[in-house]
């Protein structure tokens, strides 16, 4: 989100994660999601507009079937949107063939998933350096070697991920979607997985990107805590915009969310 805090630390970042370090990660522009035939289905997001600035960090809120993983997916190019218009950085994922779209997931946005998503079969490393590999194109070692490190696995290179704690394996999650220096990252409950502990740990790398290497991360969530970690907070309700708080706190979020209805 445009917000003086956030955008500070984007101009100071000179690291050159995604293609321009300045000015917006994604776009959403009037964004309608309708699910079933004919438009007549379940409206599940009901014109969202927003812009996420590069450098941030931001988590998306709201009760269950708000539409948080319908505004992740049309955000991330993973699914189109009914009406209205979404961009990652100046890319208009409207116009992008499959093809194109795939090319544009693979080396422009990260992602991280409650359930890790790891290949069991390959070493971290080779986790890490998946992306890149599938993108035809060579992996920058020593970007590598910094990536392992800054997530603290700079010993576990050779490890496979059953070898690994669920923390663990979370932090090859985030170091493969570290490695193609994304426009933005999407968290989707990134910690529901893990114990209270280790979600904190997870939460502090995912600050550490944002803060250390001005990586954009925008993370779905049902928690609090975890929201408290952003800059900002997207609440969602029915399908729309319902506020955003800046320097969010765990109760103001709980409170908000009560509000909202989000446990009643
Ligand atoms: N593929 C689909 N087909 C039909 N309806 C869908 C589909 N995906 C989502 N919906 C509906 O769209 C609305 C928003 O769903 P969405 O999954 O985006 O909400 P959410 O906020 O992520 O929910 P939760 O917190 O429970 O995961 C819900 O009413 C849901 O039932």
């Amino acid at each position: 989100m445009i917000t003086e805090r956030s955008s500070r630390r984007s101009q100071e970042n000179s690291s050159g994660y995604g293609t321009d370090t300045r000015g917006h990660a994604l776009r959403l522009d009037d964004v309608t999601k309708v699910y079933g035939k004919n438009g007549r289905g379940v409206r599940a997001l009901d014109g969202v507009s927003v812009t996420i600035e590069r450098g941030s960090y931001t988590a998306v809120m709201g009760p269950s079937g708000s539409g948080k993983s319908t505004f992740l997916h049309c955000a991330a190019g993973l699914d189109k949107p009914t009406t209205g218009t979404s961009y990652i950085g100046d890319t208009k994922l409207n116009d992008l063939s499959e093809t194109k779209l795939t090319k544009l997931r693979r080396q422009r946005v990260g992602f991280v998933f409650q359930a890790f998503n790891l290949i069991p079969s390959l070493s971290v490393l080779q986790n890490v350096e998946l992306p890149v590999r599938l993108s035809g194109e060579s992996v920058d070692k020593a970007w590598l070697e910094e990536i392992l490190t800054r997530v603290g696995l700079g010993g576990r290179a050779k490890h496979r991920p059953a070898e690994l704690s669920g923390g663990q394996q979370q932090r090859v999650a985030i170091a493969r979607a570290l490695i193609t220096r994304p426009d933005v990252i999407f968290g989707d409950e990134p910690t529901g997985a893990l114990d209270t502990v280790t979600a904190k740990e997870i939460l502090s790398l995912l600050r550490a990107c944002v803060n250390e290497t001005g990586q954009t991360v925008v993370m779905v969530t049902h928690d609090p805590i975890a929201a408290a970690y952003a800059d900002t907070v997207l609440f969602l309700a029915d399908g729309k915009l319902a506020g955003r708080m800046d320097s969010p706190t765990a109760d103001r979020v709980a409170e908000r969310m009560t509000h909202l209805g989000a446990w009643a």
